[in-house]
């Protein structure tokens, strides 16, 4: 299977370079300059503790595109996406799966627009790695899960084929039966993580650790769920469980990508994570307070970088 991955970062280059590990017949797609560098010394990829693999790959640019890909996978952040989906457009042909592993669920629309359901599977990235200088991809924490599907009953890829080629070994791969419960389960904890990390500036465990922090996480997570119930996904006994251990700890250094970007001054992804909870809530009369704050937090942070 011939894939493309899009977007050599903290998600894309991660688990492009795994794939790279295991045999898997890669190219990246990049912008120019970031090709010379990928072509010439490899990605890197800084391991927890410490160590760094320089994994030779191969990086390609947009005007090189043709459609003879079986697998796109797209891993850029929300505010590169609608450049992306034009660039990637060549590289998909009638018979190319689109596999995106961006957090929230407005790009889902978008994609199955563009290419029709049949091509597009949903994909959840669970990893803590972050875009170092350089390009170097970092691993923050020790997680590393894709969970994915397709959206349509006729997908032009079956499920098996694709998990047969992410199924390496080399970092968990789970082929799921709802990939769209999936992405709403994700987001769900996803969001109430970020929400919380950037209202509160802190990891998890200090916000828990303080008097009332437990109290004010389980909104945060309840208010997510019920716009999550609202739109027909209710966030599964599972993802509840993964929540109170996760979200309800009081000792951990959990963080996410969203503050992670908060906090190094980069652009957030606030409308995508944050904003489009708050206008699904509002829409299905589902009030969201806590998200309200936190989109208002990170828009005023945006319009300071402006
Ligand atoms: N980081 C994490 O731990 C996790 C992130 N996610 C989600 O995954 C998604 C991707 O995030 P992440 O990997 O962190 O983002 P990064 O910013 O680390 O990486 C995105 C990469 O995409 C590249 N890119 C953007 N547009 C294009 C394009 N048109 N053509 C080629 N390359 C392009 C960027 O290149 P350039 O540098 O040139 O701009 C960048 O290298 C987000 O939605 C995020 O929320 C999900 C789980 C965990
Ligand atoms: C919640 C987490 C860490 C899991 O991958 C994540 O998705 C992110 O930081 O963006």
């Amino acid at each position: 299977m011939r894939i493309l991955v899009v977007g050599a970062g903290a998600v894309g280059g991660y688990f492009g370079a795994r794939l790279v590990q295991a045999g898997r017949d890669v190219d990246f797609l990049v912008r120019p300059a970031r090709a010379d560098l990928l072509n010439e010394h490899g990605l890197r990829v800084r391991d927890l503790d410490g160590s760094v693999e320089a994994v030779p790959v191969t990086a390609v640019t947009a005007d090189t595109l043709a459609p003879d890909y079986d697998l796109v996978v797209l891993a850029v952040k929300s505010y590169g996406f609608d450049a992306a989906l034009k660039d990637i457009a060549p590289a998909v042909g009638p018979g190319t799966a689109v596999l995106p592993f961006l957090n929230g669920m407005r790009h889902m629309d978008a994609l199955i627009d563009r290419f029709g359901a049949d091509r597009v599977y949903g994909g959840v990235a669970m990893v803590q790695t972050r875009l170092g200088e350089n390009g170097e991809i970092v691993e923050v924490g020790r997680m590393a899960q894709l969970i994915y599907g397709p959206v349509s009953d006729t997908p032009v890829v079956p499920l098996d084929a694709v998990h047969a080629a992410l199924d390496t070994g080399t970092f968990s791969a789970t082929a799921a039966e709802d990939a769209v419960q999936e992405l709403w389960d994700k987001w769900v904890f996803l969001a109430s993580m970020g929400a919380c990390n950037c209202l509160m500036r802190g990891p998890i465990g200090r916000i828990n650790s303080a008097e009332g922090g437990r109290e004010f996480s389980r909104a945060v997570f309840e208010e997510a769920a019920a716009v999550a119930a609202a739109s027909g996904y209710p966030v599964r006994p599972k993802v509840r469980e993964r929540a109170d251990r996760m979200l309800g700890d009081t000792t951990a250094g959990t963080t996410t990508s969203l503050y992670w970007d908060l906090t190094h001054g980069n652009p957030v992804e606030a409308d995508h994570i944050i904003g489009d909870l708050v206008a699904r809530g509002r829409a299905l009369g589902v009030p969201t307070p806590m998200f309200a704050l936190a989109d208002l937090h990170l828009r005023v942070y945006e319009a300071g970088r402006a």
